[in-house]
């Protein structure tokens, strides 16, 4: 009954659930559950501060990939799912994630694992996260190449539930920081099928572990076609044209990069010229158009190309310019998609439409190592459109890319295998699972390398898999025969360097001198954030020793750097002496002090049980003692 003087009822909280009061909120979930119409993110029994956050982020309905995998995770499956571009694949694992995850957990170390192959997508990811999440309050950590390792040491000493990371320098940082992620029990493959996941990141199957590859087609692999720098010129005719653009490729600096996607994105420019670095996974809202300045050599490859846009359900519009040499990719296409494509006639718009001087509102070109102007020449379907206003061969609209990922998902190739050996049998009766087994290097790897070749040096310098061994990979090196070893291309790399996938040399190790700066020695980064991930012969090892088995140590750097989560007992009781000396103050404790009678007031205070200090002590260190704060406040034991 409420009444005066009665307490008003109070909902259950994390903190107070009982024995005797059993926790509602799985109850209420299922109930939610039951009643709610099947196919909303209600029906998928989402926890509050989940559900929250994707409401928050405007998403009414679940897309269809999203309706299927989600309860399959929530289930504790692995998954390899794949479905169109823009289909909304990232919400599929990262809401399932959140619910996994719950709440932050400071002492866990990260317990999900996300491999992105770009920082952009790695960096997209992020944000979706902070977004979707936002109720969650889990720390993510973003472990890029390209960016300041010291700051990446830092940030998993701050024990993050998730990591986000490219695979280079992911294993870059756990070589150094001798991670071993133990505490990961979620674990995504974004674009698996694009690039080799690094040895070192296979992770071995066990149980309770989902593991999720999101390929965003099925195998065959995709391809890696970056373009030099200095094909990039179209950058410079497009703005003697009045076109306002930004660039992106591989070899610009990570901030310029940010800047000019993040120009385009704001509409500071009409255009952005891009290699196929962002030509997977990039979600650029309200993008208009993509147009092929060359056309790509794979199929797979355009569909990710032309995926920019028409996402999330929108429409969007994919110009292909053909050159003669390409027409052989044209049929490819074909040959890949199944179906006819119909070919545009000079200024003629996606549907037949007349479009003279047509002005695209945004765009996203996808350049070549031709000119245009050299274009126009030879093959008779081909384009005749002019800078500004291009003309389309190939148009391939939203329409055309409609059911293309049912058929060609739908159409299992079978190729006869050669005879298989027995030490072959051997190898393939240890991953019985065959079927749902995704090797780290997709099986068309090489060929897809050599496609890619001839796209220049920084094709060559993109593509392979980071190394983790100090010295280049294979794929960049050459055989020394003296040595009997693979040097790097010139042989004189240094050993002590790590290739990361930024292609970027940095020196090997730094961690030791990051710890060395901060002052985190040994035994503080066991105790540390980094020690719940890290390797348990090391960690038992020193708490073997003694070290700090129970009480969590504290770094000795510089406050705010590296600083544990836990609390010393020194800590706990400062922070108790500091709240209590602010409440003391808060009273007016200083005025009753310089009251007369305080000298009396300092009698009862004994009397009541204080001891001089304790009770109303004051004064500098000595005996009283209240730490760096300098001035003492009375302490009840
Ligand atoms: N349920 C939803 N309702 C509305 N919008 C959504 C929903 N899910 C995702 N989106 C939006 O759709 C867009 C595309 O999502 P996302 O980038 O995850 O696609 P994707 O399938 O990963 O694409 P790609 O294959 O190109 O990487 C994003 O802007 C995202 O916010």
């Amino acid at each position: 009954q409420l009444g005066p003087g009665r307490p008003l009822p109070t909902f259950p909280t994390s903190e107070c659930t009982s024995d005797v009061e059993p926790d509602t909120r799985d109850m209420v979930r299922a109930q939610n559950k039951k009643k709610k119409k099947s196919g909303g993110f209600q029906s998928m029994g989402l926890s509050y501060p989940v559900f929250k956050g994707i409401m928050k982020k405007g998403y009414k309905v679940p897309t269809p990939i999203q309706r299927k995998t989600i309860p399959m995770i929530l289930d504790g499956k692995d998954v390899v799912a794949m479905a169109r571009t823009g289909s909304g694949k990232t919400a599929c694992f990262l809401i399932p994630m959140f619910e996994r995850l719950k709440t932050r957990s400071a002492q866990t170390g990260a317990r999900a694992l996300i491999l992105s192959p770009t920082r952009e997508l790695a960096l997209q990811t992020m944000k979706f996260t902070k977004e979707l999440g936002k109720f969650t309050g889990l720390r993510t950590a973003l472990i890029l190449g390209g960016d300041k390792i010291e700051d990446q040491f830092a940030a998993l000493h701050e024990n993050p539930d998730v990591i986000i990371a490219t695979p280079g320098r992911l294993v870059h940082v756990a070589v150094e920081m001798n991670l071993k992620l133990q505490s990961v029990e979620y674990v995504v493959f974004d674009e698996a099928d694009r690039d080799p996941i690094p040895e070192p990141l296979v992770l071995p199957p066990h149980r309770g572990t989902p593991a999720m590859a999101w390929p965003a087609l099925p195998p065959p692999a995709g391809l890696l076609t970056p373009l030099p720098p200095s094909r990039l010129h179209s950058a410079q005719l497009l703005t003697t044209q009045g076109v306002s653009c930004a660039h992106i490729y591989s070899a610009l600096d990570q901030t310029a990069r940010k800047i000019n996607l993040a120009k385009f994105t704001h509409g500071k420019c009409s255009t952005l010229i891009v290699t196929d670095l962002a030509a997977r996974g990039l979600d650029i809202p309200l993008l208009d158009n993509v147009i092929n300045y060359s056309f790509p050599a794979k199929g797979k490859l355009f569909l990710h190309r032309v995926g920019r846009v028409a996402r999330a359900g929108r429409s969007g519009t994919a110009y292909s310019l053909v050159a003669p040499d390409e027409v052989p990719y044209l049929l490819d296409l074909h040959l890949f998609l199944g179906r006819a494509l119909t070919l545009a006639r000079p200024h003629e718009g996606p549907s037949g439409e007349q479009r003279p001087g047509h002005r695209d509102r945004s765009s996203l070109w996808v350049p070549c190592g031709l000119l245009p102007l050299a274009l126009d020449s030879g093959w008779t379907g081909g384009w005749r459109g002019q800078l500004g206003s291009p003309g389309a061969a190939g148009v391939t609209g939203a329409s055309v890319r409609q059911d293309v990922f049912t058929e060609v998902i739908g159409r299992k190739r079978q190729q006869p295998g050669p005879e298989r050996g027995a030490k072959r049998r051997r190898e393939e009766a240890r991953h019985r699972d065959r079927e749902f087994y995704i090797h780290y290097r997709p099986k068309d790897f090489d060929s897809e390398r050599g496609s890619v070749a001839g796209g220049g040096a920084e094709g060559k310098r993109a593509a392979p898999a980071p190394s983790l061994h100090g010295s280049p990979p294979k794929s960049l090196s050459r055989r020394d025969r003296k040595k009997k070893r693979f040097v790097g291309q010139s042989g004189q790399e240094d050993k002590k360097k790590i290739k990361t996938e930024s292609a970027s040399l940095t020196p090997f190790p730094s961690y030791r001198k990051w710890k060395q700066k901060q002052k985190v020695d040994d035994r503080d980064s066991e105790d540390e954030g980094a020690s719940q991930q890290r390797g348990p012969e090391r960690r038992g090892g020193k708490r073997g020793r003694g070290q700090g088995a129970s009480q969590p140590r504290t770094p000795a750097g510089p406050a705010g750097r590296v600083r544990s989560e836990l609390k010393t007992k020194q800590q706990i009781l400062k922070q108790r002496r500091r709240a209590q000396k602010l409440r003391f103050l808060q009273r007016g404790g200083l005025k009753q002090l310089s009251a007369p009678g305080a000298q009396s007031a300092q009698g009862a205070g004994r009397d009541r049980g204080l001891t001089s200090c304790e009770g109303m002590g004051w004064g500098r260190g000595g005996e009283v003692g209240w730490g760096a704060e300098g001035s003492a406040v009375p302490l009840r034991l």
